[in-house]
C-alpha cells in the first residue's frame, strides 16, 4: 500500500509563498503543499480542546474544520469528529480523534505565515481520563472551553488541572455567547480568578454561529509553543489513540516527538516489544491521507495490518526496529478496570452471540476486559471490567443495539483486595468469589471526588456525601454563588446511583468528577439473598456493614413485589453468612387455570394450559421458585420504571 500523492494536502508551508494562499484568499492556510518534505516544527501547533461535558468541544472542532476549508459545507456533518453513532446520539465524545488544519496567521513575531494546526478532540467524560491525559501529552496547548450560560463545572476543573500538569499553554474561551442565558462577564471573572489572567484575556465565541472562532485559531498560532524534538535522533512517537477499522485493521494515531516515521520501515511497540511493518503513514484532514512520512511535532496515523487494538496501546511509544530509541516516552500505563459487572443474555441460547460480540468490541476497546462466568440464577455469562459506569453503559448499549442482544447486568461492583487469615492475599471482583470466614482485612478503592454546584445546595450535597462514607477534604468558593466541594469517598459508593441522586438533590445543577486515589481498609460484608433458603448469586452484593441491613431489606421488599405468588409460601431472606438480617414472605396461591372452565370445548382449555406453559419458559427456577426474567432485570436495575413495569406484569 504505497503512499500516493494526496489530492488536497496540508504539508509543508515552505513549499509555497508566505503570502495569503492563492487557492483561498480567505484565512485558511495554503493547500497542495509538496509532500516530499516534512512540515518544519516552527510552523506546527498541536492543541486540544478541553471542557466539561456538552460545553461545545465537538461543535467548536466542527466549526474549525469548516473555517480552515478542511471540511466543505457540503460534507459538513454536525459533530464530524464524533464518528461513533452512540457519540452522536448521546451527544458525547468517547474516542479522541485528531485532524490537521491549515491556517494562515501571525506567529509570535507578528509575521503572517501558513501554519499546520493539529487539533485533538478529547473525550469529555470522567471514565476516559486516561485517554484525555494521553491526548494532552500530544499537545503543547489547550483551549479551555466554558459554556457561557453554565460557567465552570467539575470536568472543567479536572481537565484544567490535567492540562496544567502537562504544562500546556491555556487559552480560555467562553462558548455559547449567543444564548440568552449567557453571562460572559460573570464567567470571565470566574475563569480569570481560576487561571490568573485578566477577564479581557478570555475569548468569547459561539461555536454554533462561528462568531469569534477565527480569533481562537489566531490565538493558537500566536500563543501555543511550536513542538520541539530531535529530528536526527531515533524515532519516538506516542500513541494517543487507536481505532479498529473493519476493512483496514487497526488505525494508530501518533504524535512524533523525535526523528521520523516513514512507510515500509519496521517499527517496534516499546511496551510489548511487538514488531510490525509499516504499511501506511498519513495525516487526517479530515479523513486519512497517506503521505511520505511524519517528522518532529507532526500528528497523524500509521497502519501495520494488526487486527487488535491491544497491540497498539494508548500511551505506548513507537520506534524503529533497527537502531531504535532505548528510552520510551513517559506516561504509559495499561488500562485499569475500575468497575465490574456480570453480563448475561436473557435468552441463554444467545451466549455464543454475546461471546462473539464482546470479541469484536474489544478489537476497538483495549480498556474492555471480560471472562466467562456462570450464575446459578442467570446461566452462562461474562464478568466484565470497565473504566467506569459510562463505559459499562456504552458497552451494554452497543451489545444490545449492534448485536440485537437482550442482557441482564448484575449490580456493578469494584475490585477488593483481601488479606486472608492465612496471610495470603486475594483479589475479588465478583461477590460469588467472596471467601467467607477467612478474611482478616479488606481494602477497597477510594476516589478523590469534586462536586461543583450553586452554593444553595451545599447542605444536601454534604448530607449525601456523608451518607456515602465520604470525608470532606476541602471547600472553595469559585464566586459568591458557586462552590467546589472535595471529598475522599469509596469508589463503591459512587458507581451505582450516586450521580443520579446528586443530580436530583441539586435540581441538575451539580457536576461531578472523580479520580482514583488509592485504597483504604473497610468493614465490608457479603450480603446474600435467599429464596426458600436457596441463595440467588445474582443478587449477592459486597456492602459496608452499616449498609447491609438496608440493602438486604430493600432487595427482599423489591423481590416480594416482583416475584409472582407460587403454589406454596416463599420466604425471602437476606443473610450475612448464616446470620439472617431481613425477611419477607410471598404468600401461597392455589392457581388452577382451568378453574373457570366449566364444560366448554377442549381447545380453550388447551390454549390456557399452553399459555401457562409458555409463561413458564420465561421463568428461571430457583429451587422450586419460578422467578420471571423481568424480575431479575427490575431487581438489578436502579431504574424505578423497570421495577414498576415488572410489577405490572405479575
Ligand atoms: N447555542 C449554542 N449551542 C451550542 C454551541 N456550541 C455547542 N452547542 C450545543 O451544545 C450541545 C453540546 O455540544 P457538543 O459540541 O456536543 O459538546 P461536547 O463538549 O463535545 O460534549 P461531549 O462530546 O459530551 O464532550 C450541542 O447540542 C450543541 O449543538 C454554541 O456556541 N451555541
Amino acid at each position: 500500500m504505497g503512499a500516493s500523492r494526496p489530492t488536497q494536502n496540508v504539508r509543508n508551508p515552505l513549499s509555497q509563498t508566505t503570502q495569503q494562499s492563492a487557492s483561498n484568499p480567505g484565512r485558511p492556510g495554503t493547500k497542495g503543499f509538496a509532500d516530499e518534505t516534512f512540515t518544519p516544527p516552527d510552523r506546527i501547533r498541536n492543541f486540544c480542546i478541553i471542557a466539561h461535558i456538552d460545553h461545545g468541544k465537538s461543535t467548536l472542532a466542527d466549526r474549525m474544520l469548516q473555517m480552515t476549508g478542511v471540511l466543505g459545507d457540503r460534507a459538513y456533518r454536525a459533530q464530524y469528529l464524533d464518528r461513533m453513532d452512540i457519540e452522536r446520539e448521546r451527544g458525547i465524545t468517547i474516542k479522541a480523534q485528531n485532524v490537521r488544519l491549515p491556517w494562515c496567521a501571525a506567529g509570535p513575531d507578528g509575521e503572517m505565515r501558513d501554519h499546520v494546526l493539529h487539533l485533538i478532540d478529547t473525550p469529555g467524560h470522567v471514565d476516559f481520563t486516561y485517554e484525555v491525559s494521553r491526548s494532552l501529552a500530544a499537545c503543547e496547548g489547550a483551549i479551555l472551553l466554558v459554556d457561557a450560560a453554565q460557567g465552570i463545572e467539575a470536568q472543567t476543573l479536572a481537565n484544567l488541572y490535567l492540562a496544567m500538569e502537562h504544562d500546556l499553554e491555556i487559552i480560555p474561551v467562553l462558548n455559547k455567547i449567543d444564548l440568552p442565558a449567557a453571562e460572559p462577564e460573570r464567567y470571565a471573572e470566574e475563569i480569570a480568578h481560576l487561571i490568573g489572567c485578566e477577564p479581557d484575556d478570555v475569548l468569547r465565541i459561539s461555536a454554533k454561529t462561528g462568531a469569534g472562532v477565527e480569533a481562537v485559531l489566531d490565538e493558537v498560532v500566536r500563543r501555543v509553543p511550536a513542538p520541539v524534538g530531535d529530528a536526527d535522533a531515533p524515532a519516538r512517537a506516542m500513541i494517543f489513540d487507536s481505532v479498529y477499522d473493519t476493512y483496514r485493521g487497526v488505525v494508530t494515531y501518533i504524535r512524533v516527538v523525535d526523528g521520523r516515521i516513514t512507510p515500509r520501515e519496521r517499527i517496534r511497540m516499546m511496551s510489548t516489544n511487538a514488531v510490525h511493518e509499516l504499511l501506511e503513514v498519513g495525516i487526517i484532514s479530515p479523513d486519512q491521507k497517506p503521505c511520505q512520512g511524519l517528522g518532529v511535532g507532526e500528528v497523524g496515523y500509521l497502519m501495520t495490518g494488526v487486527k487488535d487494538v491491544r497491540q497498539s496501546r494508548v500511551g505506548d511509544t513507537v520506534t524503529w526496529e533497527r537502531k531504535g530509541a532505548t528510552e520510551p516516552l513517559g506516561g504509559y500505563r495499561d488500562p485499569q478496570p475500575m468497575v465490574y459487572s456480570g453480563l448475561y443474555p436473557i435468552d441463554g441460547s444467545d451466549f455464543p452471540i454475546l461471546r462473539d460480540a464482546l470479541d469484536r468490541l474489544r478489537l476497538n476497546d483495549a480498556a474492555l476486559s471480560y471472562e466467562p462466568e456462570t450464575s446459578a440464577a442467570l446461566g452462562f455469562g461474562f464478568r466484565c471490567g470497565f473504566l467506569g459506569l459510562l463505559h459499562l453503559e456504552i458497552t451494554r448499549d452497543r451489545l444490545e443495539r449492534e448485536y440485537g442482544l437482550d442482557l441482564i447486568s448484575t449490580a456493578p461492583n469494584t475490585v477488593y483486595r483481601l488479606e486472608l487469615d492465612d496471610g495470603s492475599e486475594a483479589e475479588v471482583t465478583n461477590p460469588a468469589d467472596w471467601p467467607e470466614g477467612k478474611v482478616a482485612t479488606i481494602y477497597e478503592p477510594i476516589t478523590k471526588v469534586s462536586v461543583l454546584a450553586p452554593a444553595d445546595f451545599v447542605g444536601p450535597i454534604m448530607e449525601l456525601c456523608q451518607s456515602r462514607r465520604g470525608s470532606l477534604e476541602g471547600m472553595d468558593y469559585l464566586s459568591d454563588s458557586r462552590v467546589e466541594l472535595r471529598y475522599t469517598m469509596p469508589l463503591a459508593e459512587i458507581i451505582f446511583d450516586f450521580f443520579d441522586i446528586l443530580k436530583s438533590r441539586t435540581r441538575g445543577y451539580a457536576s461531578l468528577n472523580y479520580e482514583p486515589a488509592g485504597e483504604q481498609a473497610a468493614d465490608l460484608v457479603k450480603v446474600d439473598i435467599l429464596l426458600q433458603g436457596e441463595p440467588v448469586d445474582a443478587f449477592s452484593a459486597i456492602v459496608h456493614r452499616d449498609a447491609a441491613y438496608e440493602y438486604g431489606n430493600s432487595m427482599a421488599t423489591k423481590l416480594r413485589e416482583l416475584i409472582p405468588r407460587q403454589q406454596f409460601e416463599v420466604p425471602i431472606q437476606a443473610a450475612i453468612g448464616a446470620k439472617i438480617i431481613a425477611r419477607e414472605t410471598i404468600r401461597a396461591i392455589r392457581k388452577d387455570v382451568l378453574s373457570k372452565c366449566y364444560g366448554g370445548d377442549i381447545t380453550r382449555k388447551r390454549k390456557l394450559l399452553e399459555k401457562q406453559k409458555e409463561g413458564k419458559k420465561r421463568m428461571k427456577t430457583i429451587g422450586r421458585v419460578d422467578v420471571p426474567q423481568e424480575a431479575f432485570v427490575a431487581a438489578l436495575s436502579t431504574d424505578q420504571n423497570a421495577v414498576e413495569k415488572s410489577k405490572a406484569k405479575k
